[in-house]
């Protein structure tokens, strides 16, 4: 395989994820160019696309300064994606200039938009350097999308916002969740206990790890096991995961020794949820659903409500969420989000506890679904979760007793998601 497709392949994947937005994994699950590389060249060609991603917003301003003749927003979009891919490897991966250059030069051949423009492409790339990007002194935000850069300063602030962009410069370390004997497992795989039930560890092939094939433990951020801690203290009766695929939550909720009802709208991925189940010998009922309408007559005593939505507490797994989704994607999630805590509540016993999560810093999918909710339904109101629920994440506690994961994480080396999660309750009498 030559260098030339590597390149290529990147390319391709850019192609996938910025014209027909889909993401990153989607574009490296169906990319032939990709999917046609072996070994390093597949590693490598990964690693330019991430990076290109990652840095999107900066590369675009720093090519945009050395296009002349005509504004870069205009060129073809196949020669703008040729020329973040040449920019990533230089300015990001470090790759020495020549290399980059002519091989990125001569992979805009396999593209019918960039074909052409081989000689603008070289020009272009011949006055980036290793330095470029940091040599603008750009803010860290400009990574993003300037609408997006706005909508997080104005819900979260402009420091906080930052620090959000600046931990999705670097891939994530990995967090697995143990079913139990968690320091046990930290020990045998040379991670960090972390969290109520998590290990932490820099990266390496989960499908080869100790552990992978009895089913002990499973992958998933730190915080994002927090909300299942919460239901810690239900009745262990049964419970009900309305929004389960891919299943980290049930499966814990499983591991806690609920009678666990799985609930997911999309079939197809009920089904990573019976795959985990039987990796992990646990059981549920997996049921393919609407769960605003499905219906049960008897009461659970813990329902959990991981609500879809904007997933913008995940970029450091997913940064090209901000170059994908519309304003308009973000907009419908509210209105679901209500619908599902509203029918969740009618579903949960008298004394039984509702927690209500998402994966997004954004208020109008987090505290304020729980505010309306709370003013609709006097009857209901908020368990507080107590520090010791929630080790490590003390300072995640808000005012009003619910938990929000946002940097300065108190979690040490890499952070977590950004998550948002609230207990509520029936009043009692
Ligand atoms: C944030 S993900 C859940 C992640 C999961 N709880 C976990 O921990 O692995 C949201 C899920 O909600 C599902 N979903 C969206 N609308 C739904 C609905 N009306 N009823 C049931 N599931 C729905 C989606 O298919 C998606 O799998």
């Amino acid at each position: 395989m030559s260098t030339q497709n590597t390149r290529s392949a990147a390319v391709s994947l850019l192609i996938r994820v910025l014209d027909h937005r889909q993401t990153l994994d989607e574009a490296l699950s169906q990319d032939e160019r990709f999917n046609a590389l072996e070994g390093s060249d597949r590693g490598f060609a990964r690693a330019i696309a991430s990076a290109a991603i990652r840095q999107l917003g900066q590369i675009h301003t720093v090519l945009a300064r050395h296009v002349k003749g005509r504004p870069y927003p205009q060129l073809d979009s196949e020669v703008r994606h040729v020329l973040c891919v040449g920019a990533a490897q230089i300015c990001c991966l470090k790759t020495p200039l020549h290399a980059a250059v002519s091989e990125t030069v001569d992979c805009a051949r396999d593209f019918d938009g960039a074909r052409r423009a081989g000689g603008l492409i070289n020009a272009v790339l011949r006055k980036l350097g290793p330095d470029s990007l940091d040599d603008l002194q750009m803010p860290t935000i400009s990574v993003w999308p300037r609408k997006f850069q706005q909508l997080l300063i104005d819900e979260i602030g402009a420091e906080t916002a930052g620090r959000l962009a600046t931990a999705q410069l670097e891939a994530p370390p990995l967090d697995l969740t143990a079913k139990a004997e968690r320091n046990t497992w930290a020990e045998e795989l040379g991670g960090e206990p972390l969290g109520p039930h998590s290990i932490r560890l820099s990266g390496g092939n989960v499908e080869e790890m100790q552990g992978y094939d009895e089913g002990a433990w499973w992958v998933q951020d730190v915080a994002a096991t927090l909300p299942v801690a919460l239901l810690a203290t239900a009745e262990k009766g049964r419970a009900l995961d309305m929004c389960a695929a891919p299943g980290g939550k049930t499966l814990q909720l499983a591991a806690l020794g609920f009678d666990v009802t799985a609930i997911d709208r999309s079939a197809k991925r009920l089904r990573l949820v019976e795959q985990n189940l039987q990796r992990t010998r646990m059981k549920a009922e997996c049921i393919a659903a609407d769960a605003t309408k499905w219906t049960n007559e008897t009461p659970f005593d813990a329902v959990l409500v991981d609500a879809p939505c904007s997933s913008l507490g995940t970029l450091r797994r997913h940064p090209e969420s901000p170059w994908i989704k519309s304003p308009d994607d973000l907009a419908r999630f509210p209105d679901i989000q209500f619908r599902l805590l509203q029918h969740a509540a009618s579903l949960t016993a008298d004394n039984g506890q509702l927690v209500y999560c998402v994966c997004t810093p954004l208020g109008r999918e987090s505290l304020d679904i729980v505010s309306k909710f709370l003013a609709e339904n006097p009857d209901w109101q908020r368990k507080p979760v107590a520090a010791d629920e929630v080790p490590g994440f003390k300072k995640s506690i808000t005012e009003h007793g619910d938990v929000l994961t946002l940097p300065p994480w108190e979690t040490h080396n890499g952070g977590c998601d950004a998550f948002f999660m609230a207990r509520l309750v029936k009043k009692s009498g």
